[in-house]
């Protein structure tokens, strides 16, 4: 791959993500102080927020102000139906005022704002702008505007996740994590609850420390941290990036993994069975979103292992720039079968052979392959 190449769409993509999660930060503030700050039920029963629908509008705009629009196709997780229904005008007042609250400070992050303020006809248009199907061809760009939309919501991990998908290969991943904590088993949900209430402290993301965007370019075998920009600062470009790398633990007794919270969304007794045949001994890292591909990538945690019931298909925007992040650090992301994971097929991960293993390295990622063999052979006797 050319040096430069995509350099151009990295670069803009990590600024966009900065002011995405700095967005984030402001509503789940207000959502963790002032009750209820716009939270509606999509069609099926998954939660929508404001910071949602505002991070998706925000992002769809500033892409194509730097791409142009006609030239910038979007595969993203929300539409506008929710916002659209009659006792949606509250939601769609607030979700307005929070993208051209975000935009106006565009030139902190080296991006620029809108000549004047965007009115609801234009942010409703930007947040549609991102109904593309992606494919095999062509350049796609993939936002899952919040990852973890259940854990924003309990003031937890969440992830704003973009990717650059080009003729179905992902070519570059930016992860914004805003909650990422200080230490790594506040990662854990439970454990974070315990702590801050023993501590009396408070819940929201100040106490937690460390927010940061990862990212990485296919092909670079370099991913980089920043840590969030906050308060007053302007984002200076690499701004103090460090390169991260996966850990080099391989004995199983030593790794460290993470899965999902929820139970509904990969199962638990059976990753906890895989993990049980190939050695792993320490209790596993409950964590929502793709803070789980940042925790590998990171080095703090060695496996993530996610088995939906069998039915859900899972998307792309909840991968892909996680997928490219580990990848680059050094780490192995498969399916059950050991094949790589396949973003050509348009917004599902077609062909998705039972689950997805994400691993810091090739050693513990063949034990775990082969007890998904062994214990599906002996299930299916
Ligand atoms: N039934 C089911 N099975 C598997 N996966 C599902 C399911 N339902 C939803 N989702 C997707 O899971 C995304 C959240 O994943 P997490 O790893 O954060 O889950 S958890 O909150 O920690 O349990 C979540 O992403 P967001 O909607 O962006 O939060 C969904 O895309
Ligand atoms: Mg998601
Ligand atoms: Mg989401
Ligand atoms: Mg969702």
């Amino acid at each position: 791959m050319e040096v430069d190449k995509y350099a151009k769409e990295l670069e803009v993509a990590v600024r966009i993500v900065h002011l995405a999660c700095a967005l984030c930060g402001r509503v789940q503030d207000r959502l963790l102080t002032m009750s209820s700050d716009h939270v509606m039920s999509k069609d099926d029963d998954s939660p929508v927020t404001v910071a949602d629908l505002s991070v998706q509008a925000t992002i769809s705009w500033l892409l194509s102000d730097n791409f142009g629009s006609q030239n910038v196709s979007i595969v993203a997780e929300e539409d506008v139906e929710t916002i659209s229904k009659p006792d949606s005008a509250g939601l769609l007042e607030a979700v307005v005022n929070t993208v051209n609250e975000s935009l106006e400070s565009a030139s902190k992050y080296g991006l620029r704002s809108p000549e004047t303020i965007l009115g609801s006809s234009k942010v409703l248009e930007a947040i549609r702008h991102c109904n593309s199907a992606g494919g095999p061809t062509g350049r796609h760009w993939v936002l899952d505007p919040v990852d973890g939309t259940l854990g924003f919501l309990r003031g937890d991990q969440y992830a704003v996740a973009l990717a650059l998908i080009e003729d179905g290969k992902v070519v570059l991943g930016v992860l914004g994590c805003p909650n990422y904590p200080v230490k790594t088993e506040w990662l854990n949900y439970h454990h974070q609850r315990r702590q801050t209430t023993s501590q009396g402290s408070s819940t929201t993301p100040d106490a937690w420390g460390k927010g940061c965007v990862l990212y990485a370019r296919r092909s670079s075998g370099e991913a980089w941290l920043q840590p969030l920009i906050s308060g007053d600062k302007i984002l200076e470009w690499p701004n103090c990036a460090r390169l991260i790398r996966v850990s080099s633990i391989d004995d199983p007794a030593l790794a460290t993994r993470c899965e999902p919270v929820e139970r509904a969304n990969s199962d638990h007794s059976f990753t906890a069975g895989l993990a049980h045949s190939v050695g792993l001994r320490k209790q596993p890292l409950h964590v929502h979103s793709m803070a789980k591909y940042a925790a590998i990538a990171r080095g703090d945690a060695e496996i993530f292992m996610k088995f939906a019931k069998s039915g859900y298909k899972e998307k792309i925007w909840d991968h892909a720039a996680g997928v490219v992040i580990v990848e680059e650090a050094g780490g192995v992301v498969t399916d059950a079968g050991g094949r790589p994971l396949d973003f050509s097929k348009g917004m599902y991960l077609e062909g998705l052979d039972r689950g997805i293993i994400v691993c810091s390295g090739v050693i513990l990622h063949e034990k775990l392959i082969e007890a998904v063999y062994a214990s599906w052979d002996s299930s299916n006797l």
